[in-house]
């Protein structure tokens, strides 16, 4: 690979050391047909050296048997190689791809921009901190521009670049870029994302992707030579954007090798956990005290968002999957209904009232999407009644479920404030969900069964005994 560093030659050890606590960037693309996508991407991985000298021999040689791009070597053969793959009918929801350089790593969703692949940006989008929507300067601002931002806005990405493309073709005009820019507002205004860039580049020549390019001299944001598309990847600051403050981790299995060792193990959402933390389990309420954060690689002194560990406690209290661990002090809403923001992922529509599952945060409840408030259209961004919903198609929906569960805001912890809708008897994903509000004070969407006391003591002692079975609690279902 043409990847250059010295250290590799000089001190291999330093080099893998250094790599790994690099710090990484998900971020998406987001373009129409030929806006110029694929291009951009084998611009980055070219120009930042992550090609291997035979690929780059392959795609030259094919450039001139089968390029768009004259003399120059045509980028995008590198990312539709990938693409070969789709057509030979391997489904690919999202094609994910590594890069990295001297200060990052990233890691690229790219996803198709139609609009049949909504489903497919929104899973792209999910786990990403930066979107890139890419314009082509010729056509300017587009209904796909429109609806690339508001998924990239709705799933929270807090950083956005729209990257104008091809400024070859419009002589580098800045009057054409500053033009784009002042249409783009209007949709800015819009959106919650409270950081949007805006980079004049050519995918095609390399300008202003990983080069500064001397066409684009008048590109400069205050005062300065303004940054290159690879700069604001790599400086763009997405640590701030994680919750640090609200402790939230929820149970995904109760660990219990044997009688000496019980351990409670997920991903930590929010938040960060050190031994002595004072928690509390919800929704049952039992307070404890963390003991030890165990992991692979020994025990952690601190864990942050997004690991994945295994927690013991210094009292035993009854936990079972779906709990949550949090601060002892904190506030969380219990609730049996919330409004939610709701893209449809199949073929079946939704239809309000129909029983299915809701996956929240590790825990299965029973409910239902009670009634569609209002749907999205997501290429003029206006609401409009609904009955039902059809694949693609977004909607702020009011659900209801038959169990009080503690529940999130996405936009205060995406990882509990979100869930996905399952059919209940296929088991398949129908939906995906990100939490609005908590509706609070309302009882069940369906009665409380009234269980007999043998019944409720068996199932006590069942999750007391046997947590590795995963009984429910039976007091918290229909
Ligand atoms: N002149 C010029 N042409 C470009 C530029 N970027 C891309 N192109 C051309 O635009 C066409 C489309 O580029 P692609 O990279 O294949 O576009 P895409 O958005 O990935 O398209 P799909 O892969 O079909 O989704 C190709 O002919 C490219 O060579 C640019 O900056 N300037």
């Amino acid at each position: 690979m043409s990847h250059q560093s010295t250290l590799i030659a000089d001190n291999i050890e330093q080099y893998l050391h250094e790599h790994e606590n690099k710090d990484l960037l998900r971020f998406i693309t987001c373009g129409s047909v030929d806006d110029g996508k694929s291009t951009l991407i084998g611009r980055l991985l070219h120009d930042s050296k992550m090609i291997f000298d035979d690929q780059l021999a392959a795609i030259t040689r094919d450039s001139k048997k089968v390029g768009t791009t004259g003399e120059e070597v045509d980028l995008a053969l590198l990312v539709d190689g990938l693409q070969s793959e789709r057509e030979q009918g391997i489904t690919i929801d999202v094609a994910y791809r590594f890069f990295s350089t001297d200060r990052r790593k990233f890691i690229i969703a790219d996803t198709p921009g139609h609009e049949q692949y909504t489903r497919n940006m929104a899973t792209g989008a999910s786990t990403a901190s930066l979107a890139i929507i890419l314009v082509d300067a010729r056509h300017g601002v587009q209904t796909q521009t429109r609806r690339h931002s508001f998924i990239a806005d709705l799933l929270g990405i807090q950083h956005l670049v729209v990257a104008v493309n091809k400024m070859d073709l419009v002589d580098y005009s800045r009057e054409r870029f500053d033009e784009i820019v002042e249409e783009y507002q209007a949709i800015a205004e819009k959106l919650q994302a409270r950081d949007i860039r805006f980079v004049p580049l050519s995918a095609l020549k390399g300008d202003n992707v990983v080069n500064r390019s001397e066409a684009l001299g008048w590109y400069r944001v205050g005062g300065q030579p303004g940054p290159t598309l690879l700069e604001l990847l790599e400086s763009v600051e997405v640590s701030r954007d994680r919750n640090l403050t609200d402790l939230r981790l929820p149970v995904q299995v109760v660990n219990r090798p044997n009688l000496d060792f019980r351990g409670y193990a997920g991903t930590l959402e929010a938040g960060v956990l050190r031994p002595g933390q004072a928690v509390k389990v919800l929704p049952s309420g039992s307070r404890s005290t963390v003991e030890r954060i165990v992991t692979w690689d020994g025990d952690l002194e601190e864990a942050w968002p997004g690991q994945a560990i295994t927690v013991t406690l210094s009292d035993e209290i009854d936990i079972s999957r779906g709990d949550w661990i949090v601060a002892a002090d904190a506030e969380v809403a219990m609730s049996h209904a919330f409004e939610a923001d709701i893209v449809w992922m199949h073929e079946k529509p939704l239809e309000p009232g129909r029983q299915v599952d809701i996956r929240l945060a590790g825990r299965s409840v029973a409910g239902q999407v009670e009634e569609i408030l209002y749907q999205v259209d997501v290429n003029t961004l206006e609401r409009h009644p609904a009955e039902g919903l059809a694949l693609n198609a977004i909607a702020r929906c009011r659900v209801g479920l038959t169990a009080e569960v503690p529940l999130d805001e996405y936009a205060k912890s995406p990882g509990t404030g979100s869930f996905i809708v399952i059919d209940r008897l296929t088991n398949v994903t129908l939906g995906a969900g990100m939490i609005r509000a908590v509706v609070e004070g309302e009882s069940p969407s369906a009665t409380e069964v009234d269980w007999a006391g043998f019944e409720l003591e068996l199932n006590a002692l069942v999750r007391r005994y046997f947590p590795h079975w995963e009984a429910k609690d039976i007091r918290k279902l229909l």
